[in-house]
Order: C-alpha cells, then sequence, then structure tokens
C-alpha cells in the first residue's frame, strides 16, 4: 500500500517507527506535514495540493494530529475521506477525542467507569458543582490541555473556588473532577488498536507529583490489564469511533476510571515499557482497512460535518 503519515516532525520517535515499520512490511509510506497540505474543494473534486503537488494515489492516512492543530489537521484528514483515501483514525472521531467534556458525556452514556465530572459555565454555580462531585479536594482540568498541563489539584473549596474563577476570567472551559486519590499519582495507558489492547503500561508520577503523564516526569512500566481494565479500554475507544486509542484509566477502589482517550498517542513510552512493535499493530491495521471496499468509506453528505462545526477554530 501507498501509506501517509500525517506528522509534522518526521524525526519524532512516533513518526519514524512508523515509516519504520510500514517499510519492513513491503509498504510505500511518506511523511506529509498536515498544515502544508492546501485543501483545494470544488463540486465532486476534492483535491489536496502539497507543495505545488497534488497528491494522488494513495491507499491510506495515519494520521498524528498534535492537539495545538486540531481544526486544520482535522480539516486535511477530511478532505483525505472525502477523497476516498482511508482513514486509521477518522476525522470526526479525533475532534471527539479532543474535547474532554464531550468525551465524558459520549463514554457516560456508554456504560464507561470515569470519575465524577462537572461542568459549568458561571463561577458562581462552582461551589455547587464542587458538592456534585463530592467536595474537596478536586481536579480541575482545562477541556482542551494535554501532557498534563492545565490539569490542577485543588486541596480546598476555596482553591477551587479562585482557580475556577481565574480560569473562566481568561474564557478558559473547563471541567471539575472528583479527585481519586488512591491511585496514588500512576495511571495506566492501554494502548487500544483494531478492538484489541496491544499493549499497556502504567505510569507513576515523580515524588509528589498526583499527574502520572511522562512529559511531567513519569516513568513507564509493563503491566498487565485486569479484564476489568481490559473491558474498560475497548469499551471507551469503541464509543469515541477510534480505531487506534491511547486510553488514561485510574485504578480505583470501584474499578477501572476511564480520564481519557487520545487519538494521537505516542509511541515511544509504550514501545519502551513493553518491549513491543505497536508501530506495527497499527501498519497491519492500516493495511486491512485499506484493503476494505473504498466505497464504504464515503461519508453521507449529511455526515461530514456536524461533528466538527462547534469546535473552536486553533
Ligand atoms: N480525577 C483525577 N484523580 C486523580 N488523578 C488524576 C485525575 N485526573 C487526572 N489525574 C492525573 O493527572 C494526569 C493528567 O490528566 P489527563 O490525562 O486527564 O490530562 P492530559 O493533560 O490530557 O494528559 P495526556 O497528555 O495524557 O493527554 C493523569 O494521567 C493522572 O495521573
Ligand atoms: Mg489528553
Ligand atoms: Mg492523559
Amino acid at each position: 500500500m501507498k501509506l501517509a503519515i500525517l506528522s509534522r516532525e518526521p524525526k519524532l520517535y512516533s513518526t519514524a517507527r512508523l515509516v519504520e515499520a510500514a517499510v519492513a512490511r513491503g509498504h510505500e509510506a511518506v511523511v506529509l506535514d498536515h498544515l502544508h497540505c492546501n485543501l483545494v474543494l470544488e463540486k465532486g473534486k476534492p483535491g489536496i495540493i502539497y507543495h505545488g503537488q497534488k497528491l494522488e494515489g494513495f491507499d491510506a492516512i495515519i494520521p498524528r494530529i498534535g492537539a495545538s492543530v486540531t481544526f486544520y489537521g482535522c480539516a486535511v484528514v477530511r478532505q483525505f475521506e472525502m477523497m476516498k483515501v482511508r482513514t486509521a483514525v477518522e476525522s470526526q472521531a479525533i475532534v471527539r477525542s479532543r474535547d474532554k467534556l464531550r468525551s465524558m458525556q459520549i463514554l457516560a452514556r456508554a456504560g464507561v467507569g470515569m470519575p465524577k465530572t462537572a461542568f459549568t459555565n458561571y463561577s458562581d454555580e462552582v461551589p455547587a458543582m464542587i458538592e456534585q462531585v463530592g467536595g474537596a479536594p478536586v481536579i480541575i482540568k482545562l477541556l482542551e490541555g494535554t501532557q498534563g498541563l492545565g490539569v490542577v489539584l485543588a486541596e480546598s473549596a476555596k482553591a477551587a473556588q479562585s482557580v475556577i474563577e481565574a480560569f473562566h476570567n481568561l474564557k478558559a472551559r473547563i471541567i471539575v473532577q472528583e479527585f481519586i486519590a488512591e491511585s496514588k499519582g500512576a495511571d495506566l495507558r492501554a494502548f487500544v488498536v483494531n478492538g484489541e489492547v496491544v499493549g499497556a503500561m502504567k505510569r507513576q508520577g515523580k515524588d509528589g507529583e498526583f499527574r502520572s503523564n511522562l512529559h511531567r516526569g513519569g516513568s513507564g512500566t509493563l503491566v498487565k490489564l485486569s479484564r476489568a481494565e481490559k473491558a474498560a479500554a475497548l469499551l471507551a475507544a469503541k464509543s469515541l469511533g477510534l480505531g487506534i486509542a491511547g486510553v488514561d484509566m485510574l485504578q480505583s477502589q470501584r474499578g477501572p476510571l476511564v480520564l481519557e482517550v487520545n487519538s494521537s498517542p505516542g509511541l515511544e513510552g509504550i514501545e519502551k515499557a513493553t518491549g513491543l512493535d505497536i508501530a506495527g499493530k497499527i501498519i497491519e491495521y492500516t493495511a486491512e482497512i485499506a484493503q476494505k471496499k473504498k466505497a464504504k468509506i464515503v461519508p453521507k453528505a449529511a455526515a461530514v460535518l456536524p461533528d466538527s462545526q462547534t469546535d473552536t477554530p486553533q
């Protein structure tokens, strides 16, 4: 297959590994910077111009869209979908996964376990929201944060109130969430490909840090998931419509609690912690969907845009 990896940085570990795994399986792989994909729209003839050349002949794409360019990146993925190129992760699923409130709504509806979460527009509603999630300490999260930035632990209701007011003043949208103390600064990252958990690690935050993100100094180690943890990860990925997903969960007394589902999960941490060829799994899955009948992916006219309409340009 002729494969395009949409990535801003060919040298990134994840991008380089995907190219390597594709080539090792006899595929042709190129890295395209999605921000340099110019979209051409015309009745019945969607096209993409890349550094002056019309893109043609691709069987599939693997989007690796960074959180800061979700709007444009997803427009590029949607354009490939319109050109009937198969995508390992659909544009609508990326958009859904990027908004923590929206994903939590979808996960709650699907019956996925999660920390109790609340949302309000108004600062004077905050004390009631804090009570709704069980009182302080609480977690406050930016809806579109990543790498643990924009996740705050407020020890008291007073602290929570002032942090939330500050965020509201900056016009930042946030959720208030029950703090799961028993997870002790650790979380689980389950890597899902094609309805299967292909690798999992436990991430432990550095001393005194409640956030376990590797970018915040946490470390990942191989872990064997319980049956309930596997089931939660698979249900979470499925309900968001993600064929490839990094599902973050906390271990709690009432079972696994899903925090979020990442649509461009990094490969370095998980491959190093598990020693597994996760990039290979992604390529094999992409080759499989590339072979499926192209006709199947043509989105119905009405289905092309609705999920992205509420998205704020970034
Ligand atoms: N409700 C909670 N209770 C306890 N710890 C939490 C809670 N929410 C988040 N954390 C900790 O903070 C970390 C970051 O939170 P979260 O994954 O929601 O944010 P993120 O910034 O999107 O991270 P990522 O880079 O994984 O996308 C989690 O991995 C976890 O260790
Ligand atoms: Mg995230
Ligand atoms: Mg996370």
